[in-house]
């Protein structure tokens, strides 16, 4: 994908969206080889890569330093920038300043924010700015300490018409995709049919416009995952069994042979 009525068509077409939320030079280099359509640089990267156990702590600089080297190992595909906690609430005059320093220094295509009609006016902000916006509803984690954890959302009647209207809203606002996270699926089918823009699901059921993932649960980099988590390989044993080869090697002095030897 190129821009965003990339995103308009293949929701006309019915066609799904494959996003994947990662940070470095060397995962987005694979990410575009592989053809992803999308890549997120997520502000769980405080959860992945630096081991905070939210993504509060994350920073705009922090953002932006992940975007450019996330831009500079995928330069033809569409990237996406979650902006951190606290850099787009306040006003919308600072989420404009925030957003246009992430678009001005990483060549990101877009920024992605947290929540529903709170944030509807900021969001026309950075539209009118000319900046795309894509929304995420459902479990915002930026909001955790509210939610009481990393819960499924939507399961009273009332907090699924909050999420419809959000929905709604967020669209009128005027951006051009939404992520919608940990809700149930037979809810984000509704969202889905409703709305004219693509949906983004992460365990939110297969009947979303696309999927995302963060890349390291799916490449099992963890102990553990999430229900909505499927690991397609086992990276943390393969990566464990090289390390104690590596550490084997040394002590029986089998690295470094010959062929890794300056003469
Ligand atoms: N590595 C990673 N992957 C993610 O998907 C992710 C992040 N980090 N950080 C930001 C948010 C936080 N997310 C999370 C974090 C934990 C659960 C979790 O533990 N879920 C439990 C059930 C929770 C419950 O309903 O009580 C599960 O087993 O699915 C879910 C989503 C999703 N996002
Ligand atoms: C899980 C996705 C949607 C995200 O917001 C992130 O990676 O930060
Ligand atoms: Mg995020």
């Amino acid at each position: 994908m190129k821009n965003i009525n990339d995103f308009f068509k293949a929701k006309k077409e019915k066609k799904k969206i494959s996003m994947i939320s990662t940070y470095e030079y060397w995962s987005a280099k694979i990410c575009e080889e592989a053809g992803i359509d999308c890549i997120l640089v997520g502000d769980s990267v405080g959860m992945v890569d630096a081991g905070y156990d939210s993504t509060l702590p994350v920073s705009l600089n922090e953002m932006i330093y992940h975007a450019k080297a996330v831009r500079k190992g995928a330069p033809n595909t569409f990237i996406v920038v979650d902006m951190p906690f606290l850099t787009y609430q306040v006003s919308k005059e600072e989420a404009l300043k925030n957003a246009g320093k992430i678009m001005k220094e990483t060549g990101a295509n877009a920024v992605k924010v947290e929540g529903g009609r709170e944030i509807a006016l900021i969001i026309q902000k950075l539209v009118n700015a000319g900046i795309p916006v894509m929304g995420h509803l459902g479990l915002t984690p930026q909001s955790v300490h509210a939610l009481g954890g990393y819960k499924l959302q939507g399961k009273t009647e009332k907090q699924r018409r909050k999420i419809i209207e959000d929905a709604q809203i967020l669209q009128e606002a005027g951006v051009f995709s939404i992520v919608l996270e940990a809700v149930p699926s037979d809810l984000a089918k509704e969202i889905t049919e409703i709305l004219d823009i693509a949906t983004i699901g992460i365990g939110a059921g297969k009947y979303t416009d696309g999927q995302v993932l963060v890349l390291h649960d799916m490449l099992g980099f963890f102990d553990k995952s999430p229900k909505f988590v499927k690991r397609y390989i086992e990276s943390r044993n393969l990566f464990l069994n090289a390390l104690k080869e590596f550490k084997e090697d040394i002590i029986n002095g089998k690295f470094p042979s010959e062929e890794h030897i300056y003469k």
